[in-house]
């Protein structure tokens, strides 16, 4: 015991010089790292012009990934490596010039959280009041990619998004999902029994129905645009001393300044939100990949039937399908479908040219990395 005591002080400033040897060589290695990026979009402008030059590549970054997870030993966890590893490569890239990315804000919306879990931390984040300004931030050219909401684990599809896709020629480039914790946040100076509203997106409110149903049944809840807009008008009312309380996330508690009253309020612990990338490339296959179709069925019987039937035909395994009413005609349809697998593989390939033989319309949305983080 005495021994072990005697032994700190000697090891502690060896290991710490042990730290600092490692540090410096780390610091080196990654500066190292940093100039091959470097050569590499010196030989990606050289190939593809001034104009047209993309810096960014989803597959290459989902690859990175993917094998900085396989060949961990620990003991750091694979995907606290990974994190690591993801803002590295975002400090690279922004070598060359930080993408902006436009995301449905305000600051401090999941999205934008999302947005940072992506891409990493050295963007400049463009925060857009809308879903569909998003979609026109990147196609004017303004940001080079966006971020939107797509799905939740609760709450289902996020329908502005997929309508969104109707008229745009954007491409999904990625996805990412992100466990979404919601609290009930008030001003510090107020008195929570005086609050007689509470103010969250409506997706937020309905994520926490039974926790309001039980804890809040006489507040009157409010859907406002965001969440994040939500906190901002709770910590205004608390500067005029008006009790109204918000649902929103962490970031958004940080930037206002609010008290997290009750935390994780959600009412089912795994609610997680997946959230697409859009952009204006054609992202190649990264050996782990899926693709978003949308297709206009013809109004015909076993329309859908048959657009199904074409999947098991060929063991391409369908993850999700979403209708929406078609707009062109009543009672016409569009189909979502997102499937496992690039457009360019073989089994792909043939499934989407056969339900090209059945419906009116195919798009392919895009292929892209299944989410790495
Ligand atoms: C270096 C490259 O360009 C970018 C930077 C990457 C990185 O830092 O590893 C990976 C992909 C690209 O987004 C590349 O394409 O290899």
């Amino acid at each position: 015991m005495s021994n072990s005591k005697r032994a700190v002080p000697d090891t502690l400033p060896l290991l710490r010089d042990r730290i600092d040897s490692i540090d410096s060589q780390i610091q080196l290695l990654i500066n190292e790292r940093a100039s091959c990026a470097q050569k590499v979009a010196e030989v990606k402008l050289a190939e593809q012009g001034d104009d047209s030059v993309v810096f960014y590549r989803p597959e290459r970054e989902a690859q990175v990934l993917r094998r900085v997870m396989e060949r961990n030993e620990g003991p750091l966890g694979n995907e606290e490596m990974a994190k690591i590893f993801r803002q590295v490569m975002s400090s690279c890239l922004a070598l060359e010039k930080p993408m902006r990315i436009a995301f449905l804000g305000p600051e401090g919306t999941f999205t934008q959280q999302a947005a940072l879990k992506h891409f990493g931390k050295s963007i400049v984040s463009a925060p857009m009041a809308a879903i569909d300004e998003v979609f026109r931030e990147v196609e004017s050219g303004a940001a080079n990619y966006g971020v939107v909401p797509v799905e939740n684990s609760t709450e289902g599809v996020v329908n502005h998004t997929l309508d969104s896709f109707r008229d745009s020629q954007l491409k999904i480039c990625g996805e990412v999902e992100e466990r979404i914790h919601h609290h009930l946040l008030m001003s510090p100076n107020i008195n929570s029994d005086d609050v007689t509203h509470i103010y969250s997106h409506q997706q937020s409110l309905a994520q926490c129905r039974a926790w309001l149903d039980r804890y809040w049944p006489h507040a009157e809840r409010v859907a406002v645009s965001s969440n994040a807009e939500a906190a901002r008008l709770a910590a205004d009312a608390g500067r005029n001393g008006r009790a109204v309380a918000a649902i929103a996330g962490e970031i958004a508690c940080e930037l206002y300044g609010l008290l997290k009253v009750s935390a994780n309020i959600e009412d089912r612990p795994d609610n997680t939100t997946r959230f697409l990338i859009v952009g204006n490339q054609e992202v190649p296959a990264s050996g782990k990949d899926k693709t978003s179709l949308l297709i206009s069925a013809k109004n015909e019987p076993g329309a859908l039937y048959h657009l199904l039937a074409a999947f098991e035909r060929h063991g391409v395994d369908m993850t999700r399908l979403e209708t929406r009413p078609s707009l062109m005609s009543r009672w016409g349809y569009i189909f979502y479908i997102d499937f496992v697998g690039h457009h360019s593989d073989d089994a792909c390939s043939t499934v989407i040219e056969e339900l090209r033989e059945r419906a009116s319309e195919v798009k392919v949305l895009g292929s892209y990395p299944v989410a790495v983080l």
